[in-house]
């Protein structure tokens, strides 16, 4: 089967969720540094990551497929959580987002025609966390990759009471976005 696009990432959810809405894509995943400016908003850094992913990827390959990249960060009160470094760093994460809501955005970036980008932002609430819930979390290996130090669509659902916006988006890809922006592209995903 030909592929419609290439997804610039190294995450498999975001492959998962391609193939969910049967969207045939090649993986070619980039490195760029993630490090967020000083003062840089939210909105700005998931922007700017993801548009920097599907340049540096649309840049590496010798044919014109249009190309699809994210980035998906974890905001509590305005500071931006990316993937924890060790069980310190995701202990001090979930004890911050415990009790209580935080922001997810994820940012959409395609390059085809034309560079189109969309955000997702939504709000998740997680119920109070114990220290001993924390690190028998951490032990199933599940935070480690994730924004965060949590998966929505893993073990970390028995954590969240409520959740106002895109399941897809705080699972690395929002659904809605990517194919409103696919069609942009002419690429449909149903008739
Ligand atoms: C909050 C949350 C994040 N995540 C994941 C999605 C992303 O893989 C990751 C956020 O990191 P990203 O930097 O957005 O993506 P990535 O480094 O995994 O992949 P790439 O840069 O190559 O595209 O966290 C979940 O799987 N579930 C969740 O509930």
């Amino acid at each position: 089967m030909t592929p419609q696009i290439v997804l610039a990432s190294a995450s498999p959810r975001r492959s998962e969720l391609l193939q969910q809405i049967g969207i045939r894509h090649v993986i070619k995943a980039v490195d760029i540094d993630e490090t967020p400016w000083p003062h840089e908003s939210p909105l700005a850094y998931v922007e700017r990551v993801a548009t920097e992913k599907s340049a540096v990827c649309r840049a590496l390959l010798e044919h014109d497929l249009p190309v699809l990249a994210a980035d998906t960060s974890v905001v509590c009160d305005g500071r931006i959580m990316g993937k924890p470094d060790n069980l310190q760093h995701a202990s001090e994460m979930l004890m911050q987002l415990s009790g209580r809501s935080h922001q997810v955005y994820s940012a959409v970036s395609l390059r085809g025609d034309h560079h189109w980008q969309a955000v997702s932002v939504s709000e998740v609430r997680f119920r109070t966390l114990t220290q001993a819930e924390i690190l028998a979390y951490w032990q199933t290996g599940e935070p480690q990759d994730k924004a965060g130090a949590y998966a929505i669509q893993g073990l970390a659902s028995i954590f969240i009471e409520s959740i106002t916006g895109s399941f897809s988006g705080v699972m690395g890809l929002p659904l809605f976005e990517t194919a409103q922006l696919l069609a942009k592209q002419g690429i449909k995903v149903i008739a």
